[in-house]
């Protein structure tokens, strides 16, 4: 071949190359438009629904996923859906717990809290963790408002009550786990305000007590008392698994509540699924359409859920 039959070769070479990338770059755009177009009618369903997410400890521990979460909040807001963050932090608690030398234990998936605790849990909590979701929507490009329970009168808080039979003796034993809460009463005005503005509410697990006092709520309980109260289309439930396993460690991916107390009753559920499938279990029974338990590790699990039928996890209805 001459020189300039190879000049020649060449420049074909690189015309088809260039058209190749082309044609490539074009179905790319086909299938992003695509995507959106199969999102119309879920933003049609969802439109000026609220819908509560519970983004759990586990769950933001990745920073580049803890990113993603904030966009998807945001774009949730854009698209005129109304979303409500209720953050947990039992992990980061624990760090800062470790660091001190305090230690803690746990009784069916709750902290036992005791007064010196309870001020460690609120400041991790109300200080570290709300204040840096606020700070990850608004680098998001999203106005996030950080409160607690405390503020606005939001969540009225009593102690929790728990027993349990002694085996031997099968005596009913009161156990006492401090400044453990459950809500009492939940006024959501403070979030009807902010419904009608550009800010997204961002919720830490904190309720204030009869006489003043300050009470660790799980964060579970919180979305699902705050979903109940707001009347939300859905409620999300984020954390570290692909939802909720059956016996042989299959991921259920549809029951209904019947289902889901069954698998509280055999034993199928530990640790902090319990609290997590009772609240959808009482959410749903208070009026909330839909729970689902979704793996806050996968990369936008939330627009997935909401704008696709390709939603991941375990979801929970009346029937
Ligand atoms: N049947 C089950 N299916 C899935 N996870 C379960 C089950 N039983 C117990 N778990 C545990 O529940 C954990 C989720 O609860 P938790 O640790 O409180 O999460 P988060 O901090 O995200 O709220 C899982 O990591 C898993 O270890
Ligand atoms: C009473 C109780 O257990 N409170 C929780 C509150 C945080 C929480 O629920 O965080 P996750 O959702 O990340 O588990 C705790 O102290 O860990």
């Amino acid at each position: 071949m001459s020189e300039d039959d190879k000049d020649g070769q060449a420049e074909k070479d690189d015309l088809a190359h260039r058209l190749e990338h082309k044609s490539r770059r074009r179905l790319e755009w086909l299938a992003q438009a695509g995507i959106l177009t199969e999102a119309l009618p879920y933003m049609r369903r969802y439109n000026d629904e609220t819908i509560v997410i519970k983004y759990g400890g586990h769950a933001m521990g990745n920073d580049e996923l803890a990113k993603l979460f904030a966009r998807d909040i945001v774009l949730l807001k854009q698209c005129g859906i109304n979303p409500i963050v209720v953050h947990g932090g039992g992990p980061q608690i624990g760090a800062m717990l470790d660091k001190m030398a305090i230690k803690s234990e746990f009784i069916d998936g709750l902290r036992v809290t005791d007064g010196e605790t309870v001020g460690i849990v609120e400041m991790v909590l109300c200080g570290q963790i709300n204040k840096g979701i606020a700070a990850a929507l608004a680098e998001a490009g999203g106005r996030g408002v950080g409160i607690s329970g405390k503020d606005g009168g939001l969540i009225r808080a009593r102690k929790v009550e728990r027993t349990k039979k002694d085996p031997d003796s099968n005596i009913e034993r009161v156990l006492d786990l401090g400044f453990v809460g459950e809500p009492e009463k939940i006024d959501p005005t403070i979030l009807d305000v902010l419904r009608s503005t550009d800010l997204i509410p961002v919720i830490a697990p904190i309720g204030l007590g009869p006489n003043g006092e300050t009470y660790n709520i799980n964060a579970d309980t919180v979305a699902g008392a705050i979903a109940a109260a707001v009347n939300a289309r859905r409620l999300l439930l984020l954390t570290d698994v692909a939802g909720v396993m059956d016996k042989d460690k299959h991921v259920i991916t549809d029951m209904d509540v019947d289902q889901a107390s069954r698998l509280m009753e055999d034993g199928t559920l530990t640790g902090g699924m319990i609290p997590k499938v009772e609240t959808c279990i009482d959410a749903i029974n208070k009026g909330v359409d839909g729970a689902v338990i979704l793996d806050g590790r996968v990369p936008h699990a939330i627009l997935l859920e909401m704008f696709t039928a390709h939603g991941s996890g375990t979801l929970i209805r009346r029937r």
